[in-house]
């Protein structure tokens, strides 16, 4: 009787023992939802970290003080960070000087933009403003991405300006246009930008030049304070605050809210940074997580462990739906006031 019970008792707790080892199976097949058209992404290589739910934190963090951009008064703003990147607004540089400094380098830039799907009508107003204020008296060499290359109108540029036009695939969702930007860019620069320009930059089509932008904004790795959070606290900052989100930011952490339709830098530079940027977007993939503002996030948590070495006000990143606050002098490349439903239907 004791033996059959013995063994009951063991079948029961072997069958107990196979099953939560199944489970643990079941759970990971579940977790782990692949994108079949989107990974693997071979030219990366990389091993997924993010199998399960772990939390997602740096070894250390650093605790400081969040930089204010308006610090001392309202219409003044900062002009360098606590690790001495300069914030560029007006006032900050000498545009004659930067002028002397800057025209023998023979420099060309870049400039990244998508207009995929219905965003192709901001295209005519995106490259001629550009074409007047945009890096003016340089060389520049525009790739625009486009689903459509036909729908690309005819832009006459200046001497020294070269538009690439790239075709692309579309995508149905809006958010994976915008975040698959970083694996494009990235692709693009290892491909032929970084034998084609020294820096770049990398911007959204849905905006306007309304006043010179310069050499003031060349830097090794440059970021644009966001319009909409300059004036708030690191924790009103809408970072991903989900853990098991590889943008993930903590509320002690943050410098300032950069926006995802400026940055930029020395070509080589920019590299590192969209293919660190998409290779973060591909673990969220892997989980089946879409961070809170998509690559916009996945930026952000970025910039907190690789500094830009530049900053740009958001002279050089504005909203038109915004009145021009008295803190800003000038306003250089603003969003134009757009019905968000169409476009995106
Ligand atoms: C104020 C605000 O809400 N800003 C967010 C919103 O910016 P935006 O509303 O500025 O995003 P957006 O609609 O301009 O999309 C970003 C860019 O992707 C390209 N594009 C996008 C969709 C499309 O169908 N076709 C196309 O070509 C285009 O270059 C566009 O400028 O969304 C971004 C998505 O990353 C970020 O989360 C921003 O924080
Ligand atoms: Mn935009």
């Amino acid at each position: 009787m004791t033996c059959r019970r013995l063994a009951l008792g063991l079948a029961f707790l072997l069958a107990s023992i196979s099953l939560w080892v199944l489970w643990g199976y079941v759970e990971d097949l579940l977790l782990v939802s692949y994108v079949p058209y989107y990974l693997p992404c071979p030219e990366f290589n990389v091993k997924l970290p993010f199998r399960r739910e772990k939390p997602f934190q740096p070894m250390t963090q650093l605790q400081y003080p969040q930089p204010k951009l308006l610090e001392h008064r309202p219409t003044e703003l900062l002009t360098l960070t606590p690790w001495l990147a300069p914030i560029v607004s007006e006032g900050t540089f000498d545009p004659q000087l930067l002028q002397n400094m800057y025209q023998p380098l023979n420099l060309t830039i870049g400039v990244t933009v998508f207009a995929v799907g219905k965003y192709t009508c901001f295209i005519r107003p995106f490259l001629e403003s550009a074409e007047k204020f945009f890096m003016r008296g340089y060389q520049v060499h525009y790739y625009l991405f486009t689903h459509d290359p036909a729908a690309v109108p005819k832009v006459p540029l200046g001497p020294g300006r070269l538009l690439s036009i790239i075709p692309i695939q579309g995508h149905s969702q809006w958010e994976e246009i915008s975040m698959r930007r970083m694996e494009t860019i990235s692709k693009l620069i290892a491909k032929r930008a970084h034998q084609e320009v020294d820096y770049l930059f990398c911007l959204d089509v849905d905006m306007v030049f309304r006043n010179p932008w310069g050499p003031e904004t060349l830097g090794d790795l440059v970021a644009a304070i966001h319009p909409g959070y300059f004036a708030v606290s690191r924790q009103q900052f809408p970072y991903e605050r989900r853990q098991v989100s590889a943008a993930f930011v903590a509320y002690n952490e943050g410098d300032f809210y950069y926006g995802g339709a400026v940055f930029g830098g020395r070509v080589a530079r920019v590299y590192e940074f969209t293919r660190g940027c998409h290779t973060a977007i591909l673990a969220d993939k892997a989980n089946g997580i879409m961070a809170a503002w998509q690559e916009e996030s996945h930026l952000n948590r970025r910039f907190i462990w690789h500094k830009p070495s530049t900053v740009l006000s958001p002279e050089y990143l504005w909203d038109d739906r915004k009145p021009q606050p008295p803190s800003l002098k000038l306003i250089r490349f603003s969003t134009v006031d757009k019905d968000t439903s169409w476009l995106r239907s």
